[in-house]
């Protein structure tokens, strides 16, 4: 078998709601399951509100809320009946009040969905002849183009399996639209020659029958490379036309077992495979080998017109998924819901498997129902689950429980291919296996027949027996005789009819059979031809190759010998030549070993001389040792007094640091006094500045008393005016009473002179003692001004002196850094040339141990006088020390330093010279920090 066009293809689901039966109806029972748009599945009923009314505790949903289908089986009875009457109860007391139970949340208390999402869902509007429009056709439309294709119903008893599949009396089902089309694509398919071949088989009770045939039972699972897995012994009639198929189907229903169950009085209790195999072939080539065509060549695997296709299409009607104890079943009934629910369970441990993606071990084997279709369930067929439900609520668990069936179906993959069977051995074996199923029929006829035959000839044998033995028995007889007689020659005559029947049946059968013999033998003529023809050329190739072969080897051969022969002269002709180069060599190798004994009497002369040479040297080695000696021991003493000197300008340098520090911390000390001496200047100032404030209040006030007082003071005026009006207008009456009498008026004037004098004093003095307080206010307040004066003037001179102390001392302190730091280089100045004195003490202690002890003195003497460290030594010898200005310039010139130290005492006198004065610097600096610090203070 070839496979083509492989290509993923994932299992379509559908869910189908059948409307509430009468018997629902008559039980008032409540839709719950709807349709969102045309692919989703919902309800709105909570479990939940069951739960909390259940005093008993079951939890209805407790197994559907396990994602597999093991609650088919495990649940027990008493959950699921207690259930169905809970939910009864809920019914009957909701009636009328549907929402009490509804739930508007999308998802209930125990996390099972309240909707499912397929590829199609179809309410109680939708026909049948839609969903097969929709999920199936194309299915039945690839089968007869060669693609393999299953369809089955699954869901619980009485859910509209069977009405979908097979249909109704007025309403056709998925099988017979299905068997329609096929018929219907074939017509439309004119250049391929089809072979339709139908079988009927039903699972009962884990046992396979045969529909067609009520007598083929126990059918047994056989598994070929060629045919996949298959039932053997399956009746599979060839059918023409769509009448036939349909009657086959009615013959199969008839032989099916049905079973009356407390839920579906006509509830099918089994499984039935309704499987049509269709086989093609270009339509040309058939007749051609139909016609057995001596020239047909069906050799050629490319040739497309040679393919065979062969496919089979599965309608598949379970039976119900319900629980066993949903259908309240004993006995016999309890049996088979323990087989159609073991072919079940496994379908939904394989569905479950496959939706995992789990390949590993998926349980075909374990039931005769996932066996048969396992090339629908994630192998290679085109397949769709129609899944039927019921939207009653009493059916509300098995609902759920096929929902999540169909879930989990949805997400398995399959690898659809083209089934086809290619060329010569396709059609050799399609042939042969026709021929052998022929003779196996003819044969088994045969024998049927003879059987038959025999037994009818011993039946009527034995009654003519009879017949005679009883002939002359009684008169009455003799008509019953003639009778029988009659009856015998008939039956006679019949057996004579079945004879010559079974005899031209033999002979049609002979004829057929020598007919596919022929056919056989031609076609294994053919190929057997096609093969020598194959072998011919074959042997012919390798006849051409090996001729091509040899003459490649012979012209090879020859190359080889040439080449060999060239590379033998060649190889002789290096040899020659070689030869001379070898005497060439040999004459030179002569020559140089002459030349080599001159060059060692030479050398041993040289060696000798070397030798005495070695000798005067050591004793100059020595003599330079000594005066080695005696240059350690000056430049240790020297390093000795650097190192004391260097001690000591350190400690002075520390001392100065500390009295750095107590002098800087004096001047913080200072700063911090003349800071509070400033602070308490200011308070001065500021309680100052408070009492001139309560003065000019105390001011104002007298101000505001002197204005009181110059009041009072206008106010005598006018008493003073008025009384002098008065006195005027007294003068006038006194005037006038002086007429009338002279001493009352006399009297009166001069209590009012007094009067007035009284009051006149009384002013000036009030008028004088203002004067005096407005001279001592002012006084006061000049003195107060001149004091803050004084005061302001004071704090300025100290402000100024405090920030010019400030300025001196930053300005000091910038001086002291500056001096740390030159002390800080002087003092790695003076480490530099400690180092590199030690180090030119080292290179020259190197230099004085001769290097090649077989110099000669002469050379010896020039390589004494060219090192750098003599010509240094020689350069001290004749300069004069350098001046002061110039060390301390330079600091510790290393090369200044080492030329004391490699001279003589005198040069050693000179670089400590240069060190104290070096040192001396370094305590004059030190001084000036001193100074400036003394400064600072
Ligand atoms: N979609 C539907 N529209 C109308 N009637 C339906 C529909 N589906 C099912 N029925 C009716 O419901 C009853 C039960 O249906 P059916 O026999 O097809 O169920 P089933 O699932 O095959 O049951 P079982 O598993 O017992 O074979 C039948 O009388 C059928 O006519």
């Amino acid at each position: 078998m070839n496979e083509l066009n492989n290509a993923k293809d994932s299992i379509k689901v559908c869910v189908r709601i059948r409307p509430l039966n009468e018997k629902e109806k008559s039980r008032n029972s409540v839709s719950i399951w709807k349709t969102a748009s045309n692919n989703t599945i919902y309800h709105h009923f909570n479990p939940s509100s069951i739960n909390n009314n259940n005093s008993s505790g079951n939890n209805p949903t407790s197994s559907t809320s396990n994602n597999n289908n093991n609650n088919l089986l495990s649940s027990s009875a008493s959950s699921s009946s207690s259930l169905s009457s809970l939910l009864l109860q809920q019914q009957q007391q909701n009636n009328g009040n549907n929402n009490d139970i509804m739930s508007s949340s999308n998802n209930n208390n125990n996390g099972i969905p309240t909707s499912y999402t397929f590829d199609h869902v179809y309410d109680q509007q939708s026909s049948t002849e839609l969903i097969y429009s929709e999920m199936c056709k194309h299915i039945v439309i690839a089968s007869v183009r060669g693609y393999n294709g299953t369809i089955f119903a699954y869901g619980q008893t009485s859910s509209g399996k069977t009405f979908t599949m097979k249909g109704s009396k007025d309403l056709e089902g998925i099988i017979p639209l299905s068997i329609r089309d096929v018929f219907t694509t074939i017509s439309q398919t004119p250049d391929r020659a089809f072979q339709i071949r139908v079988s009927y088989l039903e699972i009962y009770n884990e046992i396979i029958n045969d529909l067609l045939d009520i007598e083929n039972k126990k059918l047994k699972i056989r598994e070929d490379l060629s045919k996949g897995v298959y039932v053997e012994g399956a009746t599979e009639e060839e059918v023409s036309d769509i009448q036939q198929v349909l009657r086959l189907m009615e013959r199969g229903e008839h032989n099916r077992h049905f079973g009356a169950t407390n839920m579906n009085d006509r509830s099918s209790r089994s499984h039935t495979i309704f499987r049509i195999t269709i086989e093609s072939m270009d339509a040309e080539i058939a007749k051609r080998v139909m016609e057995d065509d001596e020239n047909l060549d069906m050799s050629s695997d490319s040739d497309s017109n040679t393919r065979v296709l062969y496919s089979t299409l599965n309608l598949v009607d379970l039976a119900g998924s319900e629980r066993v104890s949903n259908t309240l079943a004993e006995g016999q009934r309890l049996k088979e819901g323990a087989a159609i629910n073991k072919s079940l369970f496994t379908l939904g441990k394989v569905i479950s498997k496959l939706s995992e993606g789990n390949s590993a071990h998926i349980p075909y084997r374990d039931s005769k129902l996932t066996r048969i279709l396992q090339s629908a369930l994630g192998g290679n067929s085109k397949t769709v689950i129609i899944c039927t439900v019921t939207p009653a609520l009493q059916y509300f668990e098995e609902t759920q429980s096929t929902l999540s069936f169909a879930n989990r179906a949805k997400s398995i993959q399959n690898s659809v291919t083209i089934n086809e069977i290619l060329g010569d051995k396709a059609l050799l074996k399609k042939l042969k296996k026709e021929n052998a199923e022929l003779k196996s029929k003819l044969l088994t006829e045969i024998t049927r027949l003879e059987k038959e035959k025999k037994e009818c000839i011993r039946h009527y044998e034995e009654k003519f027996s009879l017949l005679q033995s009883s002939q002359f028995s009684s008169v009455n007889d003799e008509q019953e005789k003639a009778s029988l007689k009659k009856l015998i020659q008939e039956k006679e005559k019949d057996l004579e009819w079945i004879q010559a029947l079974s005899k031209s049946s033999q002979q049609r059968l002979d004829e057929e059979l020598k007919h596919l013999q022929h056919t056989l033998s031609s076609t294994i003529e053919n190929s057997n031809q096609t093969i020598s023809a194959m072998k011919f050329e074959h042997e012919k190739i390798i006849a051409q190759f090996k001729q091509d072969h040899e003459q490649e080897l012979e012209r090879l051969k020859t190359s080889h010998q040439q080449k060999l022969e060239e590379l033998t002269l060649q190889l002789s002709q290096k040899y020659e030549v070689e030869q001379q180069q070898q005497q060439v060599l040999n004459s030179h190798l002569h020559e140089v070993e002459c030349e080599l004994n001159k060059h060692m009497t030479l050398l041993h002369e040289r060696i000798k001389e070397l030798e005495s040479c070695k000798e005067d040297l050591e004793t100059q080695i020595q003599t330079l040792n000594l005066e080695h000696l005696e240059h350690e021991k000056t430049i240790q003493m020297a390093h000795d007094t650097t190192k004391s000197t260097l001690e000591h300008v350190q400690q002075e340098l520390s001392h100065l640091t500390h009295t750095h520090e107590q002098e800087i911390q004096t001047l913080r000390e200072t700063i911090e006094k003349l800071h509070t001496e400033n602070q308490s200047k200011e308070f001065e100032i500021s309680s100052l500045k408070e009492a001139i404030d309560s003065l000019s209040q105390l001011l104002k006030e007298k101000e505001e008393a002197m204005e009181e007082l110059e009041y009072d003071f206008g106010m005598l005026q006018s008493q003073v005016k008025q009384q002098q009006q008065q006195q005027i207008s007294l003068e006038l009456t006194s005037s006038a009473l002086s007429r009338e009498g002279g001493e009352n008026k006399s009297e009166s004037h001069s209590n009012l002179e007094e009067l007035v004098q009284q009051k006149d004093a009384y002013i000036s003095q009030l008028q004088d003692e203002i004067t005096l307080k407005e001279q001592a206010f002012k006084r006061e307040i000049d003195d107060a001004v001149e004091r803050i004066k004084e005061l302001e003037e004071e704090k300025e001179s100290i402000v100024t002196g405090m920030s010019s102390k400030l300025e001196e001392m930053n300005r000091l302190l910038v001086e002291n850094k500056t001096l740390h730091k030159q002390n800080e280089e002087l003092k790695s100045k003076i480490e530099y040339g400690k180092a590199r004195s030690q180090r030119l003490i080292e290179e020259r202690k190197r230099k004085e141990v001769p290097s090649h002890p077989l110099t000669p003195r002469h050379e010896c003497d020039d390589s004494i006088n060219s090192t750098p460290c003599s010509q240094e030594f020689k350069k001290c010898k004749l300069s004069t020390p350098p001046s002061l200005d110039n060390v301390i310039h330079q600091g510790s010139n290393s090369s200044g330093l080492t030329t004391g130290v490699s001279s003589s005492n005198s040069h050693h006198h000179y670089f400590m010279n240069t060190s104290l004065e070096k040192l001396e610097d370094c305590s004059s600096l030190s001084m000036m920090t001193m100074n400036k610090e003394n400064k600072i203070n």
